[in-house]
């Protein structure tokens, strides 16, 4: 996942290659509430781990459930077999709806001392609807800040279940869907729940209505307006259930087939975990994408999307079917043909953020036209020539989010800056990773930032920082020569000119992995037996050897990869990475060179004489500068930098702030 503050997606020209998808948030949260309400234990497969089941299973252990995961194994849930939970708990429920009302109707009718409250926005989410619903129900619940929203205080009820409940449909499917889960709990006898209002978002209902009776619970339903819980209704569990991969973050790998074609033309992409006869509604993306152009395949368990028609086509759409994936559907219209209208989303106002107001404001910033209404969003198609670089604000909204990662395809090979890209964690925290396992852009365009120095000048802390703030890979080149010497010591091969063709044949070869910060030598870690001084002097002699220079190149040209490279070393560049946008010369006096080594080296426990460190580091900057070969010298275009006086922190802030300029977003962004 992508912590950083912000993260730069590079212009990107296609796609191709497969991607399993995460489990479906909403069938994820609705299962563990029912394994949680079930008598005996549940295994359930393939679980969502993202914060909104986080949230909820850590609300379940509060409440008293069983939760055990034996490593790579399923999640079991040991339910409180319909018995009201023994302790009184305060849970916090983040910014997560699906936990937050069924909860509270489980709760409310089950009764006890609770408190349930969640982030700022989550209290600015309405919940009245469904209170005053299990109001007439006879159940005890307070607000504890706005009336009509969390957080919320929960009672002991007196239960009336004779007449029927009445709940308003049309702000939220998930108020019926709370009483829905909540009501066999108690159904002593037929309890009816009327909607009120054209109930919205029917799909999701059901999915609740599907998974109530994967755990015993059968209940009929008069069209869309009357539900009857029957008498005796009592929760089983199915032993074992299998969460299907989320038809919504379906949909951005949908939309990602239908506007890009892959280097070896046609392939698409192929999407596992869900397939057209899920029982998600916002499978029914598949048709709307189908209705703009894609070409779309299936069977029980997968998607196949190709690009078909191109420009795609613009579509009128009555959205209320797909509210969430229909997001989607905004970003594509930004490719089509002409302007799409996406109707009937009054919800979108009331989800993560305000999301028509997000979606239109956002693509403004990448040059469209964009008109709204209370229901309704018009998006005109963005031409060539038009689209600008964006910074796109997220609102803590991980579908605003993922929708804007794919203007990223535009014709303009303009970036887009995603802020806060880490929002993507409710739903799909590897989505970034795994867009950009399978775009596709030319080489140059994956940007590389530079430093190279001589020894000690702190090249290696700064780019390794420098490389997590911006999200980028990082390559430390100094470690290919230092692993190409141990390699050659381990061969018996001194390191000198006679032996530079059979070095260069083992630095053709090597088998070095570099796994979660370490390195991999042969299978065997060689992180720390590579970072000692005679190491580092053996690396200095082995990197004077052309023919292990050309053999090493391959390699480093390989750590360019998306969302971009960080490299430190002393040619990236002068040699291996010519055109980088931003190449800094990192330097520091040779005192002070000389005492951090030291004290780095004391630091790990190995003893050290500074004058000695200076001057083998004299020596070493001498040999590494005079090489006829990509000697240590500044690029013509580079940037200077003096660390002598400069914290690391203050370094890495530099370096920054000369990437930042460099970028073509707004500032006002
Ligand atoms: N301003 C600074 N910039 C970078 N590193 C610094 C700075 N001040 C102290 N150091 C320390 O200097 C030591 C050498 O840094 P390192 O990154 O290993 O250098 P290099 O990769 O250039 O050989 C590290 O222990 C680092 O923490
Ligand atoms: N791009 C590079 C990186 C390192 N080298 C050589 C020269 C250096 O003395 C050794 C070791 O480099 P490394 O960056 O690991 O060494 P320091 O951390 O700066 O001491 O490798 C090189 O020739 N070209």
């Amino acid at each position: 996942m992508f912590t950083t503050t912000f993260l730069d997606i590079p212009p990107l020209a296609g796609a191709d290659g497969s991607v399993t998808l995460p489990g479906s948030k909403s069938i994820s949260n609705r299962v563990l509430l029912l394994a949680a309400l079930c008598e005996g234990q549940t295994s359930v497969h393939d679980l969502l781990d993202s914060d909104d089941t986080r949230v909820m299973l850590e609300a379940l252990r509060q409440l008293g459930c069983g939760v055990e995961q034996a490593e790579g194994g399923p999640l079991r849930i040991t339910g409180l077999g319909g018995q009201p939970p023994a302790t009184a708990a305060r849970l916090f429920l983040g910014n997560a709806g699906t936990a937050m009302r069924p909860l509270t109707a489980a709760l409310a009718v089950l009764g006890g001392d609770f408190e349930l409250s969640g982030v700022a926005r989550m209290h600015e989410r309405p919940i009245g609807d469904l209170v005053d619903a299990l109001r007439q129900l006879g159940c005890r619940i307070d607000y504890r800040g706005n009336p009509g929203y969390p957080p919320l205080a929960i009672g002991q009820p007196a239960l009336r279940l004779d007449a029927p409940i009445a709940v308003r449909g049309d702000v939220s499917s998930q108020f019926l869907t709370a009483l829905l889960m909540a009501l066999p709990l108690v159904a002593r006898r037929d309890i009816v729940i009327d909607v009120v209002g054209e109930l919205i978002s029917k799909p999701y209902i059901e999915i609740t209505l599907q998974l109530l009776a994967r755990f015993g619970v059968v209940v009929q339903r008069e069209g869309w307006s009357r539900f009857t819980v029957p008498a005796g209704s009592r929760y089983r569990s199915p032993g074992s259930i299998h969460v299907e991969a989320d038809a919504s973050s379906a949909s951005y790998f949908i939309a990602l087939g239908a506007i890009s074609t892959g280097d070896a033309g046609q392939n698409g992409i192929k999407i596992l975990g869900v397939g057209a006869d899920s029982i998600q509604g916002d499978i029914r993306f598949v048709e709307a994408a189908r209705a703009m152009g894609a070409q779309i395949d299936s069977g029980p368990n997968w998607l196949h999307v190709r690009r078909g028609a191109w420009p795609l086509q613009a579509i009128d759409l009555d959205c209320n079917h797909i509210p969430d994936a229909a997001m989607t559907l905004a970003v594509m219209a930004l490719y089509a043909d002409a302007p799409s209208t996406l109707r009937n989303i009054a919800s979108w106002r009331v989800k993560e953020t305000d999301r028509i107001a997000a979606m239109a404001t956002e693509a403004r910033k990448l040059g469209a036209t964009v008109e709204e209404g209370l229901d309704w969003l018009r998006i005109h198609p963005l031409p060539a020539g038009h689209w600008r670089a964006a910074a796109i604000h997220t609102y803590d909204d991980h579908r605003v989010a993922m929708c804007f990662s794919l203007a990223a395809f535009n014709p303009d090979a303009r970036p887009v800056r995603i802020l806060d890209p880490q929002c993507v964690a409710k739903t799909f925290p590897d989505y970034f990773e795994t867009l950009f396992a399978v775009a596709q852009t030319p080489v140059e365009r994956i940007p590389v930032l530079c430093i190279d120095g001589p020894t000690a000048s702190g090249k290696g802390t700064v780019a390794a920082k420098v490389a997590q703030r911006l999200g980028y890979h990082f390559l430390d080149s100094g470690a290919m020569y230092r692993i190409t010497a141990l390699a050659a010591t381990r061969a018996g091969l001194a390191i000198d000119a006679a032996h530079e063709e059979r070095i260069a044949a083992l630095a053709r070869q090597l088998p070095v992995r570099f796994r979660a910060g370490r390195i991999l030598l042969a299978g065997e870690d060689v992180s720390e037996a590579i970072r000692t001084e005679e190491a580092g002097m053996n690396a200095s002699r082995v990197s004077a050897l052309p023919a292990v220079r050309a053999a090493l190149v391959a390699l480093q040209l390989g750590f360019r990869g998306l969302p971009g490279l960080v490299a430190d070393g002393r040619d990236m560049g002068t040699v291996i990475f010519p055109s980088a946008p931003l190449k800094v010369y990192l330097t520091a006096s040779a005192a002070c060179r000389a005492e951090r080594r030291y004290k780095q080296l004391i630091s790990k426990g190995i003893s050290a004489n500074i004058d000695d460190l200076r001057a083998d580091l004299e020596a070493r900057d001498a040999r590494d500068s005079s090489r006829p070969v990509a000697p240590l010298r500044p690029a013509q275009d580079a940037l200077l930098l003096d660390s002598s006086a400069l914290t690391i922190e203050q370094a890495v802030s530099q370096v920054l702030q000369w990437w930042q300029e460099r970028q073509p977003f707004p500032r006002a962004d």
